[in-house]
């Protein structure tokens, strides 16, 4: 790939293989400005997810006769999410896998591979495991789907706001906190509350994408659990970077605001 870029800089490699496979040694491998890591993480996948979703949805009305309420609640959640991350496609610049983490085996075969066919998961459930649900409990699915999804994007806007111009009017009165590099961190709002607020939303969203799968079998729940693992593992890694970009300021902001993802649990 190194050969193919026209101008992209070497991820950091402490020289061993198996770290060079798995996180790569190029950060932005591009064609000229065909960039492939920033087309494969939002592009190729979550597209890929929601056509997978669709077919099975069509797959069920085949089977059954209409999809059921259940398959209709995983491909609308799903759906948003994705239409979500089309939408605000250029915060994906300010992600940890843009600007950190080499295009390797994670990120190649996460985007293309790994989210369309795993992610799907529940709706590939619901194809084999038909779950009847009543709407009382329907609406209470959507409401945590919406405070997840009201959490998520006020959080990753307030701070994509905030760093592509601080004195727009609705980040300008936010409490900040000065760093030596000369950014400043946010110490209210959604950042005052915890230190990822965006990845407690994410999590919601999570536990309302596997409900509508009812409770009887782990597979609709492997989306929720190997994304709490992924982004605890993903929270630590960011610690570590922000304290070595921020030092004394980033401690100041930990004492400030002590809870890493979950108020007063975690
Ligand atoms: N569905 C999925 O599979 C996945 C989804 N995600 C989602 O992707 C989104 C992006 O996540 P990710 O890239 O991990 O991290 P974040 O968007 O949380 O970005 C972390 C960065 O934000 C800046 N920051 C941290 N605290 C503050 C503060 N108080 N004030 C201002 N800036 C701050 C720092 O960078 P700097 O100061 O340099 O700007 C830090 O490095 C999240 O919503 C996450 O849930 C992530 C992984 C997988
Ligand atoms: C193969 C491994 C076990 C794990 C691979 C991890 C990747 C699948 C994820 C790493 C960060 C991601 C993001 C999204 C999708 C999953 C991967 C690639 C994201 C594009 C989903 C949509 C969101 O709105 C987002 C904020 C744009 C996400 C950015 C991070």
């Amino acid at each position: 790939m190194g050969v193919l870029a026209c101008t992209s800089p070497s991820h950091y490699s402490p020289g061993n293989p198996i770290y060079d496979f798995f996180l790569g040694r190029e950060l932005n491998p591009r064609i000229c400005s065909f960039d492939f890591k920033y087309f494969c993480e939002l592009r190729p996948g979550l597209i890929g997810w929601v056509l997978i979703n669709l077919a099975l949805l069509m797959q069920e009305a085949e089977l059954r006769g209409s999809p059921s309420l259940a398959m209709w609640l995983v491909n609308g959640f799903q759906l948003l999410y994705v239409g979500d991350a089309l939408w605000h496609e250029e915060a994906v610049l300010t992600t940890m896998d843009i600007i950190h983490d080499g295009f390797g085996f994670m990120l190649a075969f996460g985007d293309l591979a790994w989210v369309p066919f795993t992610y799907s998961l529940q709706a590939q459930f619901l194809l084999y495991h038909p779950e009847p649900l009543g709407l009382p409990l329907a609406s209470v699915i959507c409401l945590i789907n919406a405070v997840g999804y009201y959490i998520f994007r006020g959080a990753n806007s307030q701070k994509n706001t905030f760093r592509k111009n601080p004195s727009d009017p609705r980040v300008a009165d936010l409490e900040t906190i000065s760093t030596a590099t000369g950014r400043r961190l946010l110490v209210s709002g959604w950042w005052g509350m915890v230190r990822h607020p965006n990845y407690l939303g994410d999590l919601i969203m999570a536990l309302a994408w596997s409900l509508p799968c009812g409770v009887s079998h782990l597979l609709p729940y492997f989306y929720l659990l190997y994304f709490t693992a992924l982004l605890v593992h993903r929270e630590a890694r960011d610690e570590q970077q922000c304290l070595q970009k921020y030092g004394l300021a980033w401690h100041a902001y930990c004492r400030r605001v002590p809870y890493r993802i979950v108020p007063y649990i975690y």
